[in-house]
């Protein structure tokens, strides 16, 4: 059995891997491009570990007491716990080297492909802006101890003078995520495999045991969510087979199970149960726990500060929430309520915020700051920290007084909205109107928005942000390249033209940029997938539009060409979800004013000459609650948020919506709510799956779903695309089917967008032929 060892005081679940200076992205995709080697990068990604447990000993984390996680990733923690237990798909067999492990390039072609294999599916990260890889868990798959990379890194650290504390997803979690092989049978799930995947964990631990861990974490957020389709019965019986597997492990470090992003509910009691030594719970978006049994003998980590967002909050509300657990376990911990993986580094390291602003915040380095502190106070008294609780106090009083927080002519136009404010008039009144303005062919032909950012639009973009490019040249370089985008379709002979995008950096961030009510930040890298970051907008105060955002880019593109160019913005549900937003009122509110600016924007491009306009809303599925509790209330809110941004257009405009991943499951229905006469949606890599669900649930608007999967420069032949277009035409009627690739091609180059439209293009006037002879178009 293990030997008890106390869990320190104040700990984080885990800290931002990418680099204050995006460090990791930029080795990991000089590696990619061949221009450094695999020790080069394991030598950056080593200096980067070291860095930052340097930098959580300076901020107050214990260097010897396993309060430093060890959660560093190349491109993703699951990913690393496929390679971990050997879960490698047969795809990608021939990539294992003879030890049984992948090496640095073979890891990478599980998440990128290799031309001929695809790469592992990506999805969402719980209600995050994370996106990890989903392995393939099949009645077959064979589990092996297949890597050591978690034992070398402790190992690393260990010979650095720090005992640190691995973290690993838990097998609960782990199986949760992965989906069934393709040839797995009929009701399988990858949860039935947890008694063959123990024995691996069980091995990891013993050999972390044998290197000296004293802690080890298993994240098991599976145990929060409700949304996983796993019925819950089967999640409780599975999580606690587990702990009672690994907990009664003869030589084991000490097992903390954290449970991040919301509260255990009925999973409690089975954790509070098992055999293991510390749990981790979310008290920012769970509630604190009643007394259970078991708990008394455990470690409860009182995850108070939150991981997820980044305000600095009400430090004292945080103490007393953790103070107020010590009569229900024998030792209390304080934590972040998640990993700091979804925050940036550091509020100092932003030149360009306000300095109040800036005081009201706190980035992962000032949360480790807030963790260190109540840990001072749960040791030494709430008197030790007095001075740190009345400062967070006093920022809070300046923020809740400050203006802008609260603008009296949005809160008027907010409580005077009325029922009719959100809805346009019947569909088939509308189809009518859009057919006589818009005189489009049948199964027309568009794309999501995006074109390639080129490298000199970005350095465009750097030289004007730091002073070297005038405005005035800097919108001539975005002209010129809406010029060649709307050439390029002309020449591709699509129907429906975009301008581009050339102009965003972000598709959340440039209407940030552009609304009064948020902040933007310099260095506020946040870890996406893989190499990829955003920056996230803050949303701070009470939202507004000084200025048209999109119209004169519009219009511009407009004006080039006699095809319809669709407007394109982002709707408020994303505008939301991928920015950290105030904490201060209901997100349902803050909604309301974003989809206001919206409907402004909406109604100048109208009046501008735009015919159609797309609202994307790739996050509505994201911010959908883990619990199916409060669903309802989410969907009703969101889609209404949606409504109010484009319910303001005559019947002849027509408003698309884009909604990016492909496992719809409960949104179908919020899909017909929105009332988009148009909906573009991701299913090139689910082979049109998703169309047979809304073709079943009798969907009658038009619908484009994606037909290649530009998340590879893979180009479609013409032949693939007729096949996915008659495959969506054997469930949905002709004049109801758009034609479009998935969204994203920013992040593709010119060569392959080039012809993969072209094989778009070619294969629609193949369907077109084939399908007007038999419907007599
Ligand atoms: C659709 N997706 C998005 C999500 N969230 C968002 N906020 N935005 C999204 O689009 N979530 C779900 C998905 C996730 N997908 C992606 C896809 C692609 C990226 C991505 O490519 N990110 C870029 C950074 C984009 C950006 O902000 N660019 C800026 C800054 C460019 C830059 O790095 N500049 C250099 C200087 C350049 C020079 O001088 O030459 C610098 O600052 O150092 C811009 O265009 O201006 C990435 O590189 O990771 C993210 C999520
Ligand atoms: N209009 C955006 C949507 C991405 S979700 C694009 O095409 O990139
Ligand atoms: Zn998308």
């Amino acid at each position: 059995m293990t030997t008890e060892h106390a869990f320190p005081t104040g700990t984080i679940l885990g800290y931002p891997r990418i680099g204050r200076r995006r460090e990791l992205k930029k080795a990991v995709e000089a590696f990619w491009a061949g221009t450094t080697t695999a020790d080069e990068l394991e030598a950056t990604a080593a200096n980067l570990r070291a860095d930052i447990r340097s930098r959580l000993a300076g901020l107050g984390l214990g260097r010897t007491d396993s309060a430093i996680p060890e959660s560093f990733s190349f491109y993703d923690q699951v990913l690393d716990t496929l390679c971990l237990v050997g879960a490698v798909p047969p795809r990608f067999h021939h990539l294992i080297g003879e030890d049984g492990s992948l090496d640095l390039a073979g890891y990478f072609t599980l998440a990128r492909g290799d031309g001929e294999n695809s790469p592992l599916e990506m999805t969402k990260w719980f209600d995050t802006n994370y996106h990890y890889m989903v392995p393939e868990i099949g009645p077959d798959t064979v589990f092996s101890l297949a890597g050591d990379r978690i034992v070398r890194e402790f190992e690393e650290a260990a010979a650095a003078g720090f005992l640190t504390r691995p973290v690993l997803v838990g097998p609960v979690t782990f199986l949760l995520l992965s989906k069934p092989t393709d040839s797995a049978p009929a009701g399988f799930s990858p949860l039935d495999r947890l008694n063959d995947l123990l024995p691996i964990y069980a091995g990891v631990l013993r050999r972390l045991a044998d290197a000296g861990a004293e802690w080890v974490q298993l994240d098991e957020p599976g145990a929060v969510s409700e949304s996983l389709g796993v019925p819950r019965s089967q999640v409780l019986g599975a999580l606690s087979r587990a702990t009672e597997t690994l907990g009664r492990l003869a030589v084991r470090p000490s097992l903390f199970v954290a449970a991040p992003y919301g509260s255990l509910d009925d999973a409690l009691p089975v954790l509070a149960a098992a055999p293991i030594e510390a749990i981790g719970l979310d008290l920012v978006r769970g509630s604190r726990p009643e007394a259970t049994a078991g708990l008394a003998q455990k470690t409860l980590v009182a995850g108070v500060i939150d991981g997820h967002n980044v305000w600095r909050g009400d430090l004292a509300a945080a103490f007393a929430t953790a103070a107020g657990l010590s009569g229900h376990a024998a030792h209390v911990a304080v934590s972040t309520s998640t990993s700091l993986l979804h925050v940036p580094h550091d509020v100092t390291d932003e030149p360009e915020l306000a300095a109040e602003l800036a005081d009201w915040l706190a980035f992962a380095d000032q949360k480790i700051g807030q963790v260190v502190t109540l840990a001072r106070g749960l040791t030494e008294g709430s008197d030790a920290i007095q001075h740190e609780l009345a400062a967070a106090r006093t920022a809070l009083a300046a923020r809740t007084a400050a203006p802008g927080v609260a603008d009296p002519a949005v809160r008027a136009r907010t409580a005077a909205l009325a029922p009719a404010d959100f809805n346009r008039s019947a569909y088939p009144v509308r189809v009518a109107a859009q057919d006589a303005a818009l005189g489009l062919p049948e199964l027309p032909t568009t794309t999501i928005g995006s074109f390639p950012q080129t490298a000199d639009i970005r350095r465009a973009r750097a030289q004007h942000h730091r002073g070297e490019l005038s405005a005035v040249d800097y919108q001539e370089r975005m002209r010129a390249e809406i010029k060649r985008v709307i050439d390029l379709q002309e020449q591709l002979g699509l129907d429906v033209l975009v301008h581009g995008e050339p102009e965003r950096n972000d598709m959340v961030q440039y209407f940030a940029e552009n609304l009064d009510g948020f902040a933007t930040t310099v260095n506020g890298w946040v870890q996406s997938y893989g190499s990829r970051c955003t920056r996230p907008s803050i949303l701070w105060g009470d939202v507004s539009r000084p200025a048209p955002i999109t119209v004169g880019w519009s219009t511009y593109a407009q004006s080039l060409t006699k095809k319809p160019v669709k407007g394109m913005l982002t709707g408020p549900v994303t505008i939301l979800a991928w920015s950290f937003v105030r904490d201060d009122q209901p997100l349902s509110d803050t909604a309301r004013q974003v989809a206001l600016a919206l409907r402004d924007e909406i109604a100048d491009l109208e009046t501008a000459g735009i015919t159609l306009v797309q609202v994307d809303e790739p996050a509505l599925r994201e911010l959908l609650p883990l619990k199916k509790r409060d669903q309802e209330a989410y969907l009703e809110w969101s889609v209404g948020a949606f409504k109010l941004a484009t319910a303001g257009v005559a019947d002849a405009t027509q408003i698309h919506t884009h909604l990016c991943y492909s496992e719809f499951g409960v949104v179908i229905d919020a899909i017909r709510n929105l009332d988009a006469d148009v909906t573009s949606i991701e299913a090139a890599r689910s082979r049109m799956e998703v169309v047979a669900d809304l073709g079943a649930s009798g969907f009658s608007h038009g619908i484009g779903p994606g037909v290649y999967d530009i998340h590879s420069p893979r180009v479609p032949d013409t032949d693939e695309v007729v096949g996915l277009l008659e495959r969506a035409l054997a469930t949905i009627p002709a004049r109801q089917l758009w034609v479009n690739p998935d969204c994203g091609l920013k992040t593709r180059g010119y060569d392959e967008t080039i012809a993969s439209l072209a094989n778009i293009v070619e294969a629609t006037q193949l369907v077109r032929a084939r399908v007007g002879a038999s419907v007599g178009w």
